[in-house]
């Protein structure tokens, strides 16, 4: 069995964050484990409440995991503050996994901050070395680089800034553009892009979350970076085009069994 962990923040109305997260490496067939940097009080429609875990309890709980169970491949989502994002880096150094995905939260569909301002920079150079990938969505891409992004030539250039900062590969996630839903792959020596049709719905809540535990629950089962991305695109776009009408606000995505899908059930 292969085994997956997501860093990141508990969504109570289930669509994003770590719930989002363990359904999607069920869905690959990975066992998931979870390290939980903050509590939200959330729904389709708004974030209530955001309540972090102290930075301690973080750290205990990526040692626990650790020290008993070893992930094969790391997700980090929501990451909060500046003293969380120090206990993740204090646990990726001490015990050095290889195949990390950084999915760089900072505000939710809702329109809520999940990371604080001032934690920025630290999630710059604190978790960007320490990691293989790192997915950013159009506004997160701009705050990482530093410059507006209006189309795919400009998500190229955000992703070379990106990559300045030290992680081995950056998608540049075009969601938020007009037209196809087109993301960018750099690995520092080739541009890929990755193309599907933009689907029309509203929900679309835990896209961001859902898309990076599928890289690294691909990874984990042993895929290349590449094939793991291009995977992880093919099973965001079906979860999409399932998504549920479900709530008052921006309904979540739908999780299935990725076995059968590939073998040819509709599930
Ligand atoms: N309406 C849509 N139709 C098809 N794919 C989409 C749609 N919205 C987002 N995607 C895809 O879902 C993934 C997550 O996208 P994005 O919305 O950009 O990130 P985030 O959820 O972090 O804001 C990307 O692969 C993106 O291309
Ligand atoms: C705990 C948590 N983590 C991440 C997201 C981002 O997901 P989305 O952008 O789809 O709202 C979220 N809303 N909540």
């Amino acid at each position: 069995m292969r085994l997956a962990l997501t860093i990141a923040g508990s969504d109570s109305g289930g669509g994003a964050g770590i719930q989002a997260d363990l359904k999607t490496f069920s869905a690959h067939g990975v066992f998931g484990m979870s390290v939980i940097t903050s509590v939200t009080a959330q729904n389709t429609k708004a974030v209530i409440g955001v309540e972090d875990v102290s930075p301690e309890m973080v750290y205990l709980q990526i040692k626990a995991v650790f020290e008993d169970l070893p992930p094969d491949a790391v997700k980090i989502g929501m990451v909060s503050s500046e003293s969380i994002i120090r206990s993740v880096a204090r646990g990726l150094d001490e015990f050095g996994p290889e195949k990390v995905v950084l999915d760089p939260v900072m505000i939710s569909k809702s329109g809520h901050a999940l990371l604080k301002p001032n934690a920025v920079e630290a999630l710059k150079k604190e978790l960007l070395p320490r990691c293989l990938v790192v997915t950013p969505n159009i506004p997160e891409a701009e705050a990482l680089s530093g410059m507006s992004i209006k189309g795919v030539e400009d998500m190229k250039r955000a992703a070379e800034r990106i990559m300045s900062y030290g992680c081995r590969a950056v998608v540049v996630k075009g969601g938020h553009l007009e037209g196809d839903a087109l993301d960018v792959f750099f690995n520092g020596r080739e541009f890929r892009e990755l193309k599907s049709e933009k689907i029309c719905t509203r929900n679309t809540h835990g896209t961001g979350c859902t898309f990076s535990s599928a890289v690294a629950a691909n990874l984990a089962l042993g895929y290349d970076l590449f094939t793991s991305v291009r995977l992880a695109k093919e099973y965001i776009t079906v979860a999409i085009k399932n998504s549920l009408n479900i709530g008052g606000g921006v309904g979540p995505v739908h999780h299935f069994y990725e076995l059968y899908r590939r073998s040819g059930l509709n599930v």
